[in-house]
């Protein structure tokens, strides 16, 4: 006799409580009979290109045919049964998410010693700048400009400094399509490099681990930059058919030289902690197992200097700039705008998402 109905709610419920992630080509099944024993042999349109995980899931509904609706339903019994036995003898304890202040969500936000310091808080991203945390950012950046502390501090939580853009706000695109996408995420970017290049104290970057794409780009903009031996600097642009932001096209030829940057910005070599002080991108390094006692040290010493007299000594090295830095922020996010939309990009991006596809 087939599963009753009965236990097939049961497996159902289940499915929830496993203590174990059983992976994606076992979450697509699970779905897929799901879905037949319920509603019956696929029907729906196929999603479109740029929906991975939808598409994915579709393929494995519609494969099931003509399966019956009640063989479908034994078999996801089936299926449940044996993971619940795998599951029970091996548990997984997914960390607990760190704690945020209040308004917040992608950022843990601290004033303290005249230091207000934004960290990057998505770690099991590797803090990858989804449009939340972009928004958050400047809103973190407005504040700071207005509140009485003497420096800002961006660092990461966790392993990495940031992972930079999150690729998955390359999906979920809106009824305009994906010009509108595109046109909505220059704008974006647009907007937060303006609130670097606008931002009146001084800015430091503790680069606490590696640091990919934009989080790399933007540091062209940081007062200060300490990063710990074990912190990278990598720009991967034309792996991922994209250019370089952040004004990186400007600052980074400016910074270490055009044969340098070209290395980095074109070709996407990573560098290591010492090379990135070597080429004057980072301001010192520091033993990954001192680092935190001894940046924060430094920095608290420095919060003590008078506020003034750094705001204007930063308007005074950086004014001269600005104009130039907002036109070639523009520039570069517009050309952005158009790479989002190359068959290069789109190859590149969904590479990465269908190799990290999550069901
Ligand atoms: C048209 C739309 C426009 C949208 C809006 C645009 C806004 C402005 C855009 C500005 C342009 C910016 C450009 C850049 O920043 S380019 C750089 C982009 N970043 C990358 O290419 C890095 C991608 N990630 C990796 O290569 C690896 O994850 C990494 C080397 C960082 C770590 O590898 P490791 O093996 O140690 O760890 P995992 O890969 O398992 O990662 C752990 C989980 O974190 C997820 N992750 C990591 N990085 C990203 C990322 N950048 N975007 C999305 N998700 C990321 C990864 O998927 C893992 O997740 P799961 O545990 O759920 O699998």
């Amino acid at each position: 006799m087939g599963a009753s109905q009965k236990d097939f709610e049961s497996a159902v419920n289940q499915v929830k409580l496993l203590k174990k992630d059983p992976g994606n080509e076992v979450k697509l099944k699970l779905y897929a009979l799901y879905k037949q024993a319920t509603e019956g042999p696929c029907n729906t349109p196929k999603p479109g290109l740029f929906d991975l995980i939808n598409k994915a899931k579709w393929d494995a509904w519609n494969a099931l045919g003509d399966l019956p609706k009640e063989t479908a339903r034994q078999n996801y019994v089936d299926l449940v049964s044996g993971l619940r036995s795998s599951s029970d003898s091996s548990s997984q304890v997914k960390p607990e998410a760190d704690k945020k202040q209040a308004g917040y969500e992608t950022l843990v936000i601290t004033s303290e010693d005249h230091i207000t310091k934004i960290m990057l808080n998505r770690p099991a991203k590797k803090n990858a700048l989804n449009t939340q945390m972009y928004q958050e950012i400047m809103l973190a950046l407005e504040a700071a400009s207005k509140d009485d502390s003497t420096i800002t501090v961006f660092t990461g939580s966790g392993d990495y400094y940031s992972s930079g853009n999150d690729l998955t706000n390359f999906t979920d695109i809106p009824p305009g399509g994906v010009e509108e996408k595109a046109k909505n995420g220059a704008i974006l970017l647009r907007d937060f490099v303006d609130c670097f290049i606008d931002f009146p104290k001084p800015l430091v970057a503790v680069v606490n681990g590696p640091a990919v794409g934009i989080s790399v780009t933007v540091l062209g903009l940081f007062d200060l930059v300490y990063a710990s031996d074990r912190a990278t600097f990598h720009t991967p642009f034309s792996h991922l058919g994209q250019t370089p932001e952040g004004c990186s096209s400007y600052t980074f030829p400016k910074i270490m030289g055009l044969a340098k940057a070209v290395e980095m910005l074109i070709f996407g070599k990573k560098l290591t902690a010492g090379e990135a002080y070597a080429q004057g991108l980072v301001t010192e390094v520091f033993p990954d197992s001192t680092f935190e006692k001894e940046v924060w040290t430094r920095l608290k010493a420095y919060s003590k200097l008078p506020r003034n007299a750094m705001r204007i000594s930063k308007q005074i090295i950086r004014n001269h700039e600005k104009e130039k830095l907002h036109a070639i922020n523009a520039e570069e996010s517009s050309i952005l705008q158009e790479r989002w939309l190359s068959d290069e990009c789109v190859n590149a991006v969904m590479n990465f998402l269908s190799q990290k596809a999550k069901l």
